[in-house]
Formats: structure tokens, C-alpha cells, sequence
């Protein structure tokens, strides 16, 4: 499998469904790898992970309590979120807010384990996912935690990306323009993802997932590579 076979003119299984469901933790690449195999493949694209932290933007701004279960998930129900699901377009927004760039902050990023180990909230925000999901006709590129498992577990494509934990701490410093103290960074990525796997497990590829372990490669060969996966799936190439 090459990369002309996902050339610039090429549609892949055309008017039919083709979810690629990338799952895995925190700095793995998910998000920035996700975006460019859309791209690629002319899909669109879901950060199921911009939803979590839209959910907790809205909590924290109307001062509600995060462990309080029962009113983060009204407050689910409530969200009047708008998300962008094209990989060239970066927007999400709460209620006509823009809150792309502020839903990225190490303070959201702190708090969101508390709104995402919250069942209630999650069923809905899932339920909202899946809906997205039959909106775009079956086609999309869609990433996060519990999607190969739990959200689309029939995906024509799943994936498990993952890398070190060091190669993790350093993408995620670097992004943040080497903002945060290695302390911080280890709250950010590793503790994070222990909260976060109390309720899904996304350290461990599911039956039928594919493991890509993108500790050793750059991001361009982690396109390839994905890419690659996808080839063999559908083509058995
Ligand atoms: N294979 C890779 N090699 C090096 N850097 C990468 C690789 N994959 C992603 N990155 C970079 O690491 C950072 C974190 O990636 P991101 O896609 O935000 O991860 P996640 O969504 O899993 O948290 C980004 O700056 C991204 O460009
Ligand atoms: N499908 C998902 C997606 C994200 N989450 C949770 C777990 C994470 O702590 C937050 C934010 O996810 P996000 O993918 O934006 O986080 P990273 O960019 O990987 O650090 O949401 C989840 O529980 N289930």
C-alpha cells in the first residue's frame, strides 16, 4: 500500500459508509493524525475530545460544581454546542461563543476527567456523536477515547494510536511553547489519562483494533502509516 493509492482525486469506498475510529491517549497524536487522514481521504472529521472540554468550559462559566453528577448532566442535555466537522476548519463554540482556542488552556484540560468520568454526561454526549456520525452519511474520520469501543464499535476502520509516555510529555510541551513545568505537563498527559481511564480503556487495542504505536515516527510517517491501515482494511493491500 503506497500513498498514491490515496492520491488527491481518489475516493475511497465512494457513497458508501467509511468510519475511521481512532482512539488512544493523551499527546498520542490523536487529533493532529485524525485531521490529515480526513483530509486525505475526503472525510469529515470529529473531535469527540472538543465536545468533553466544551462541556466543561460551560460548566466551569456557570460556576457549577463538577462533582455534582446529576447537574453536569443537564447541563449536557442543555449544551447548545457548535462544532465544526471539517479538518480545515477549527471551531468550536458554545451558544454563539467562540471557544476554540480557550477550550485548548491547561485549566480545562485540569478539569475535564471530572466532567468525562460523569456517565450520565457521557451517554449524552455520545448519543450526540452518534447522531453527527449518521449525519455525515457514515463517512468520517472520528477520534477520542471510547470510539472504537464504545461509540462506533461496527467502524469499518479502528485504530489505537499510541506513543511513550515521554514521546507524550514532549509533543504536549512543545504544543503548549514549552509553557509548562514537567510537573505540569505529567498532571496534563499521564495523570489525566489514569482519571480518564477509570471509565474507558484506551490503553489497550479491543479486539479487531490495530494498534499504531507512533513513539519512533514523525507525524508524517504516522499519516502514512494510518493511511497504510486504512488501504489494508478496505483493500486487503
Ligand atoms: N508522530 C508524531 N511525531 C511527532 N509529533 C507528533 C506526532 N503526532 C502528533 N505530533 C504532535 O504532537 C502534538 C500533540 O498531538 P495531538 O494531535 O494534539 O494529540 P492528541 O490529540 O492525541 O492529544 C501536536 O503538536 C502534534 O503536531
Ligand atoms: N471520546 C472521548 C474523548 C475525550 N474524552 C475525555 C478524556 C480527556 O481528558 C478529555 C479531552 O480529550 P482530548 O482528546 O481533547 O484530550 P487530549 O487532546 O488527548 O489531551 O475528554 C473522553 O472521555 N472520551
Amino acid at each position: 500500500m503506497t500513498r498514491d493509492l490515496f492520491g488527491p482525486e481518489t475516493v475511497v469506498r465512494p457513497g458508501k459508509p467509511l468510519v475511521v475510529a481512532i482512539d488512544g491517549p493523551s499527546g498520542s497524536g490523536k487529533s493532529s493524525v485524525s485531521k490529515e487522514v480526513a483530509r486525505r481521504l475526503k472525510l469529515a472529521y470529529l473531535d469527540t475530545g472538543a465536545m468533553y472540554r466544551a462541556l466543561t468550559w460551560h460548566c466551569l462559566k456557570t460556576g457549577l460544581d463538577l462533582q455534582d453528577g446529576a447537574a453536569v448532566e443537564q447541563a449536557s442535555k442543555e449544551l447548545a454546542l457548535e462544532l465544526s466537522t471539517s479538518a480545515n476548519v477549527e471551531y468550536v463554540g458554545v451558544a454563539g461563543v467562540d471557544i476554540t482556542e480557550e477550550i485548548r488552556e491547561p485549566r480545562i484540560s485540569s478539569a475535564v476527567s471530572a466532567v468525562a468520568t460523569t456517565l450520565g454526561a457521557r451517554n449524552e454526549l455520545i448519543r450526540r456523536q452518534r447522531q453527527i456520525i449518521d449525519q455525515h452519511h457514515r463517512r468520517m474520520v472520528v477520534e477520542g477515547r471510547d470510539i472504537t469501543t464504545v461509540v462506533v464499535p461496527n467502524a469499518e476502520v479502528r485504530v489505537l494510536l499510541t506513543a511513550s509516555e515521554e514521546a507524550r510529555m514532549r509533543r504536549r510541551g512543545l504544543q503548549l511553547g514549552g509553557t509548562q513545568t514537567k510537573e505540569q505537563l505529567a498532571a496534563q498527559v499521564i495523570h489525566r489519562d489514569a482519571k480518564d481511564s477509570t471509565v474507558v480503556n484506551f490503553t489497550q487495542a479491543a479486539d479487531g483494533v490495530i494498534t499504531l504505536d507512533s513513539s519512533d515516527l514523525d507525524f508524517d510517517e504516522t499519516v502514512e502509516t494510518a493511511l497504510s491501515i486504512v488501504g489494508k482494511v478496505i483493500y486487503g493491500d
